[in-house]
């Protein structure tokens, strides 16, 4: 053997073949096994190395040996389908060269086997489809996007937000339009921090605009992505929208009085402490207002309790009409209402409850057993000097109410 052998670079991915007309004149033994056999020597034994390639590809084989030795065709880099001793498909790369070998030219593969990297990709393509069903298959919506452009997204999020299909969603520009405005601020926050890195994962709850324009609420986790090559951030979302309503309508209930809707006692309570000590605080006026229905345990009697529910509705809803935005009102408990005016002081607070006392007494409230009619006493206090605290606001009210019953209902007392 010539030093030839010697200058090989043996590596297990490399073969090495030197054949004249397919007669083979030299192999090494990588190139045997790749084949199926044991060392070189079997590989010089067969008459013809067509034998290790597939019969289909003989005459593409055999016309790229013509031309190679003929110099019709520059020696180059093939694929081809070649066959192992147990009949096995490999594909290998084959680099082809003229070399002259024993004073004549012959011709020299290089063979690399691809077989391995054919499988790696077979498996990569294998577990990207297995990604995507399980990403498609997800009720969670995905979405990656490069500021607020979507990249990508599954059909749990086309849907969450009403879209026809993924693509209807990744044809829009941004997805701000689905984010409502007053979180576009939070959102561009925590993007921006997400991609500085200074977290990691962010989690959120937040309302969405779907493309009918109804709401969505949901629960997000953000993160930052490799897409493409580039920093993009991805954002999965569970819907909440039902939790969330779920959610609203107890702290509803718990702060709003399921018959009047009006400030349960606890939720009025909570907000008087607020105000009374902001009025404090800044020096403003601030005063209480008591209000009881007069004879209600006598209109319950006659007309029924259902009658009577529908009376303290017809209160709730003029006594809100009579008010502004800033007062509240709350249900101090049976026929017992309590009112809060911020920035009026006691002049103008008799003058409010006495509107609201004349309004009331017009009122017609139709029930099941008839037209009704009915009163209310109201007594009157402000924050003072003397009245400091809520509990001395409260009974000075209360007091005035007391007075207000006593002295013929139907009017309006204030705490002196
Ligand atoms: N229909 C109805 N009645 C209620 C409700 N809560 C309390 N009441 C009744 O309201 C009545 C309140 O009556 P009282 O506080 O004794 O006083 P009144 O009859 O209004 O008499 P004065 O306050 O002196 O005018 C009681 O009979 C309670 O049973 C309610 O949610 N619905």
């Amino acid at each position: 053997m010539s030093g030839f052998s010697e200058q090989l670079l043996i590596d297990p991915h490399y073969g090495v073949v030197v054949h004249r007309d397919f007669e083979p004149l030299y192999s090494d033994d990588n190139y045997a096994r790749f084949y199926g056999y044991k060392n070189a020597q079997d590989i010089l034994s067969l008459t013809s190395i067509l034998e290790l390639i597939s019969p289909a590809e003989h005459p593409k084989a055999i016309e790229a040996y013509k031309d190679l030795i003929s110099g019709k065709q520059k020696p180059g880099v093939r694929t081809y389908k070649n066959i192992d001793k147990e009949n096995n498909e490999l594909t290998v790369l084959a680099i082809d060269n003229i070399i002259d070998w024993e004073g004549k030219p012959a011709m020299q593969v290089i063979i690399i086997d691809l077989s391995y990297q054919f499988e790696v990709q077979r498996n990569l393509t294998l577990s990207e489809e297995r990604y995507r069903v399980l990403v498609d298959g997800s009720i969670q919506g995905i979405l990656v996007h490069k500021n607020f452009k979507p990249l990508f997204c599954n059909n749990a999020y086309a849907q969450m937000f009403g879209f026809k299909n993924e693509q209807a969603l990744l044809d829009s520009e941004t997805i701000l339009p689905l984010i409502p405005s007053e979180f576009h601020e939070q959102a561009h926050r925590d993007n921006r921090s997400l991609l500085a890195g200074d977290e990691s994962v962010i989690k959120t709850e937040s309302k969405g605009i779907c493309v009918d324009g109804s709401t969505v609420w949901v629960s997000l986790l953000s993160r930052t992505v490799i897409w493409d090559g580039e920093q993009a951030t991805q954002i999965t979302v569970i819907d909440i929208t039902e939790q969330q309503l779920l959610r609203e309508r107890l702290e509803h209930r718990a702060n709003y009085d399921v018959l009047t809707n009006l400030l349960t006692r606890r939720a009025f309570n909570e907000l008087l402490a607020e105000e009374f000590n902001y009025a404090q605080q800044h020096s403003n006026a601030l005063c209480c207002v008591l209000i009881d229905i007069d004879n209600f345990k006598k209109i319950n009697d006659k007309n029924g309790h259902h009658s009577g529910d529908k009376v303290l509705q017809s209160f709730a809803i003029t006594a809100k009409k009579n008010l502004r935005e800033s007062d509240f009102i709350g249900r101090w408990g049976g026929d017992e209402f309590v009112l809060i005016l911020p920035k009026t002081d006691l002049e103008h607070a008799k003058l409010i409850a006495e509107r609201l006392c004349k309004d009331l007494a017009t009122l017609t409230v139709i029930t099941d057993a008839g037209h009704l009619k009915f009163s209310v006493s109201i007594g009157v206090s402000s924050l003072s000097k003397q009245v400091h605290n809520i509990e001395t606001l409260l009974s000075e009210a209360d007091k005035a109410l007391y007075q207000a019953k006593h002295q013929g209902k139907g009017r309006v007392a204030v705490a002196s």
